[in-house]
């Protein structure tokens, strides 16, 4: 009972909610031209592989139904070490500063008070910080609900370096693009199917699994040479925004094929520890900032959720695991025996890897604050395919508009006009016929939902107020 009563470890601060297969990385075309890493190179050759699929927001025990950003993380038991490639189902992301995760988080999951989820602080963040629209976007279009994990792409979104045996360089984006093809379920759906199956994407892909219908990706890249990305009109490195057609060239890597469910949720998935910085020879990694971050951040949250030691256990270790690293709190594993604990040493003891042929010169990204509306004006009126899908479009954000409160309305719908003419006139007309009928809907209730409060800081219980400093108000910023 005593060890029943730890069961729960803390769960992941986002993406905590989901599952995940064991399968395999064939390479199908040759690469080496472009990339030394040993994963890519060889045709037929397979490597094994753990892969994570995951809701951005939904706690665990939530529902797979939202409309939301999902992870596809995975993990290649590579010769030359672990390759993480993180994914989500949308090629770009929300904003460029490492800094913004965190109000990014707080905005989008529950409220601190009624833990509901909170549509004012959602737009409020996202009018006031425009960036984050492109992304938000793609999540109120279409593709925030795919038709489970086997029907969405995955997209690691930065722009990677990568290089080859002569260290000669070049940018990519990889695309992970399903062979099942994409598809979509609407928001009504969505509802439909929560109310009798909120676990949908999880017995989607294990029963699918199981059935011996294995799902498989196409692993391809965009590319673009060094001569190319100092040449093209836009920021290549930027991740809130799409390379433009007719700038890069795209090449086929292989296939990721999922053909073993985990015999043990926790052991293989709720453990799995999925860090971008995880990189091998070959692959250098992305330049810009945004990386940078990412580089610290997963591996400081895992040593919380799983301790310092998570790469020992099992699912997370490389096929290559000798170091000089030693102890700490379990799991330890053979903590390296009597092998010698430092290094230089004449014990033979393993050689720290160091890729002679990665590229000497560093690439410094240079990056821009400044407010782009286009990426958003081309989405609307490119990107989504037809009339159709624009006005699904435009539904589901005039429907989560319904709850927000009217000065924040009326930002967005200012800057929906500013993006699109056409866009900002249909969701304001669409706006005010769904918010008469909810306040219709609301009022024949017997027990309406709760208004969300308007948060204020500090509150009348918090802290002391502090006496306002001496001499502080004769302090000028010139
Ligand atoms: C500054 C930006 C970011 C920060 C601070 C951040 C932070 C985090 C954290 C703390 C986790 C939980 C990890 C764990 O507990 O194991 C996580 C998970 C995840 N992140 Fe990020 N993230 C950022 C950007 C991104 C981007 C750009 C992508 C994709 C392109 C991404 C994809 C994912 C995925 C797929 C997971 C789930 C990992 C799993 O399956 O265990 N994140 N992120």
């Amino acid at each position: 009972m005593l060890t029943f009563d730890g069961e729960r470890i803390p769960e992941r601060v986002v993406h905590a909610k989901g599952t995940g297969a064991f399968g395999y990385f064939e390479v199908t075309n040759d690469v080496s031209k472009y990339t030394s890493a040993d994963v890519f190179n060889g045709i037929g050759k397979k490597t094994p592989l753990v892969v994570r699929f995951s809701t951005a927001l939904q706690n665990i025990g939530g529902s797979d139904l939202g409309r939301e950003l999902r992870g596809m993380s995975v993990k290649f038991y590579t010769k030359e070490g672990n390759l993480d490639l993180l994914c989500l189902q949308m090629p770009v992301y929300l904003y460029r500063d490492p800094i913004f995760f965190l109000n990014l988080v707080h905005a989008f999951k529950r409220n601190p008070q009624t833990h509901l989820f909170d549509f004012t602080a959602q737009w409020d963040l996202a009018t006031q910080r425009p960036v984050i629209n492109h992304n938000f976007f793609w999540t109120l279009a279409d593709y925030g609900i795919p038709n489970g994990y086997r029907r969405m792409d995955g997209f690691p979104i930065h722009t990677y370096e990568i290089s080859n045996k002569n260290g000669e360089r070049h940018y990519v984006r990889f695309n992970f693009r399903t062979e099942q093809g994409f598809s979509a379920i609407t928001s009504a759906q969505a509802a439909e199917i929560q109310s009798t199956d909120p676990d949908y994407f999880n017995r989607d892909l294990y029963n699918a699994i199981e059935q011996g219908n294995f799902p498989a990706w196409k692993l391809e890249m965009d590319m673009m040479t060094p001569h190319d990305i100092q040449n093209v009109d836009y920021d290549p490195f930027d991740v809130t925004r799409l390379w433009k057609n007719g700038t890069f060239f795209t090449v086929q890597i292989g296939r990721l094929v999922l053909n073993k469910n985990v015999e043990n949720q926790f052991r293989d998935i709720e453990q799995g520890a999925f860090n971008p910085g995880h990189l091998v020879p070959g692959i250098p990694g992305p330049p810009d900032f945004l990386f940078r971050g990412r580089r610290m951040f997963y591996r400081d949250t895992q040593n919380y959720r799983l301790g310092r030691n998570h790469n020992k256990i099992y699912v997370n270790m490389p096929l290559y695991a000798k170091t000089y690293v030693r102890d700490g709190r379990p799991p330890t594993r053979l903590n390296m025996k009597n092998a010698p604990n430092y290094y230089s040493n004449s014990f033979n003891g393993p050689i720290p890897y160091v890729d002679e042929k990665r590229p000497r010169e560093k690439l410094q990204v240079l990056e821009s604050n400044a407010i782009d509306l286009e990426p958003l004006s081309y989405f609307y009126n490119h990107i989504l395919e037809d009339e159709a899908h624009r006005q699904r479009f435009i539904e589901n954000i005039f429907m989560s508009l319904v709850p927000v409160t009217p000065p924040v309305v009326q930002r967005a719908l200012k800057l929906l006009n500013l993006i699109d003419r056409d866009l900002g006139r249909r969701v304001r007309i669409g706006y005010e016929v769904a918010l008469a009928q909810s306040q219709a809907e609301r009022a024949a209730q017997a027990t309406p939902p709760p208004n969300l409060p308007i948060r204020n800081f500090p509150t009348a219980e918090g802290p002391p107020e502090h006496p306002p400093t001496k001499g502080a108000h004769s302090i000028r910023i010139l």
